[in-house]
């Protein structure tokens, strides 16, 4: 069978981020023979080093070669020696704007196997895809700073949401709902307090809704959703909600499901104007770096949700399921460095 080329770009980043970019490339390599694609790889550096360097955190130029890639695999960006945000926004969230990743999407799921510190879990209990607005929300930098440094100062950070990117989310969130056995939809917001962008989204909901009367939809404020991550994850199936939500909710489900070294994600832009990104939802942990102790998991699941973004399902599915048959076993195999770890998924997936 000839193989479809793809050319994928791989931004390693700060921290951990080589660390498990690399055992995320060990279990594509071992894949891709069989998936019917062939990866034509470009690494790029990005990151502290190059800003330390050069000051640049995303050259226009480059920005413009992800442009004609077809995917990209993401490790963490983010380092002490940078000012908080340099990076995050400079690069990583310039990427997710200027690439379009309106979804931006977390599946928070249990493997068999692994422990969760909730108590009385049954098995399928944690199983839900939260789709998290991507391009919008209180990230778009818009806002400011007036007397900065005084006792007068003003700190503004606004939350933009548009009837045209909440739609399009929103929509997007259904056609999972609909495809899902439960066809559940939750929308997650704070429309007590946040009533202009909590209202948008309401209307939406109900609007985009009456298309998929097969899926049933309730809405959860964002602090008791917080809760019942813990306490009821069984309520939830499909999650949609604005960014920040989206970005607090995920790290809480991360934890439930496992840990954040567990916990993957993809910036899709479903279009496909532009390629889409995937990445751990973990960032660079500096604690950890250069030790070999990070979790590579979050970054093979991320490569997994690669191969089905790109139509190779059945690869995605050995990957997963190579990963769900190491998380199996692993209570019982002591300490693992990154790179074993890595390895140990990438011979399951070969043989
Ligand atoms: N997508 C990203 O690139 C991304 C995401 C989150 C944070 N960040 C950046 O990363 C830096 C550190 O942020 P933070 O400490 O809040 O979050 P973090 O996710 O980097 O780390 C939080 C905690 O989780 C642990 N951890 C993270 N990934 C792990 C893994 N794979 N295996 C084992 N343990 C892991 C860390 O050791 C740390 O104790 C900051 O600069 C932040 O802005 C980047
Ligand atoms: C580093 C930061 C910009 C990023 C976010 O807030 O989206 C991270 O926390 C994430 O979850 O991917
Ligand atoms: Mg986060």
């Amino acid at each position: 069978m000839a193989s479809r080329s793809i050319r994928l770009a791989v931004i390693p980043g700060d921290g951990i981020g080589p660390e498990v970019v690399d055992e995320g490339l060990k279990v594509l390599d071992a894949v891709a023979p069989s998936s019917g694609l062939a990866f034509e790889r470009t690494s790029y550096d990005l990151g502290a080093a190059r800003w330390h360097r050069t000051g640049e955190t995303l050259p226009d130029s480059v920005l413009e070669e992800l442009r004609g890639q077809d995917a990209i695999l993401l490790g963490a960006v983010g380092d002490p020696s940078v000012p908080s945000g340099t990076l995050e926004r400079g690069l990583l969230l310039r990427a997710r704007f200027e690439l379009d990743h309106y979804v931006n999407l977390r599946p928070v799921k249990l493997f068999p196997g692994v422990s969760t510190p909730l108590a009385d879990v049954d098995p399928g209990d944690i199983d839900m895809i939260v789709v998290r607005e991507g391009t919008e929300g209180p990230y778009t930098g818009v806002g400011g700073v007036l007397r900065k440094g005084t006792p007068h100062e003003v700190a503004t950070q606004e939350s933009v949401n548009t009837a045209f990117g909440v739609e399009r989310v929103v929509r997007y969130a259904f056609e999972q709902a609909a495809a899902r056995p439960r066809k559940k939809l939750t929308l997650v917001h704070k429309d007590n307090v946040l009533t202009f962008a909590g209202d948008l989204y309401q209307r939406v909901l109900k609007r985009v809704g009456a298309e998929y009367p097969q899926v049933s939809t309730d809405y959860v404020h964002v602090d008791a959703a917080t809760m019942f991550f813990v306490s009821q994850p069984q309520r939830f199936d499909v999650v949609v909600t604005d960014n920040l939500f989206g970005d607090i909710i995920t790290d809480i489900g991360a934890a439930i499901a496992g840990g954040i070294g567990l916990a993957a994600s993809g910036n899709v832009n479903p279009d496909g104007t532009a390629p889409s990104m995937f990445e751990p939802v973990h960032g660079s942990a500096p604690d950890i770096a250069g030790q070999g102790k990070a979790d590579p998991t979050a970054t093979i699941l991320s490569v997994a949700m690669l191969l089905d973004h790109l139509g190779a399902g059945d690869a995605a599915r050995r990957v997963e399921q190579a990963v769900s048959d190491d998380l199996a076993e692993r209570s019982g195999l002591g300490a693992r460095s990154t790179a074993q770890i890595g390895e140990a998924i990438a011979k399951r997936v070969s043989g």
